[in-house]
């Protein structure tokens, strides 16, 4: 299976790098992983409404260029659906087995993502009501994959 992770912005914190290198190493026993980072526009403190949503939208666009035709897009959003751990390994073993193994996580940046990504997007998941860091976002999703693929392989880990 082919998972790309399309996220707007750097990962700036030591931590947080330590943990994504850590869950891209135990993920490649169970995927091919791809991360690919979109430069985030940066968002002045006094920016109207407007503004911002034009930068929401340059942002969008070039995730859409990073997006392949066949791939099932998963887009992060706190308004998605909520998922439990076990629906998300079921997510990964219904796809697999029905032969698009080409799956593409996508993370918005500080201002969320733009209307023409969530059209994209085929699910739209929730991982709460809260709103978290789009870093930390990444190393969850990252931590939530490997625990699917554990799940689905029957491999000790989830609890
Ligand atoms: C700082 S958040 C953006 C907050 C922005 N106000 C919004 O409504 O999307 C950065 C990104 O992290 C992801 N994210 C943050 N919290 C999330 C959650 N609870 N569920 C799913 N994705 C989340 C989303 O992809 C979001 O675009």
């Amino acid at each position: 299976m082919q998972i790309d992770i399309v996220a707007v912005g750097k990962i700036k914190e030591k931590y947080i790098n330590l943990g994504i290198a850590e869950f891209t190493k135990r993920l490649s026993s169970y995927c091919k992983l791809s991360i690919v980072e979109i430069g985030d526009n940066p968002t002045p403190d006094n920016a109207s409404p407007a503004e911002e949503l034009i930068i929401k939208e340059k942002e969008g666009d070039k995730i859409l260029s990073k997006i392949k035709d066949q791939s099932h897009v998963i887009a992060l959003a706190i308004q998605g659906n909520m998922y439990s751990s076990e629906d998300l390994a079921n997510k990964l073993d219904k796809l697999a087995l029905s032969g698009n193994s080409h799956i593409t996580f996508v993370i918005g940046g500080s201002l969320g993502l733009s209307d023409v990504v969530l059209k994209r997007a085929n699910t739209l998941m929730s991982f709460s009501k809260m709103t978290f860091p789009h870093q930390l976002m990444r190393l969850i999703l990252l931590e939530q994959v490997y625990r699917g693929f554990r799940i689905n392989r029957g491999e000790p880990y989830h609890k």
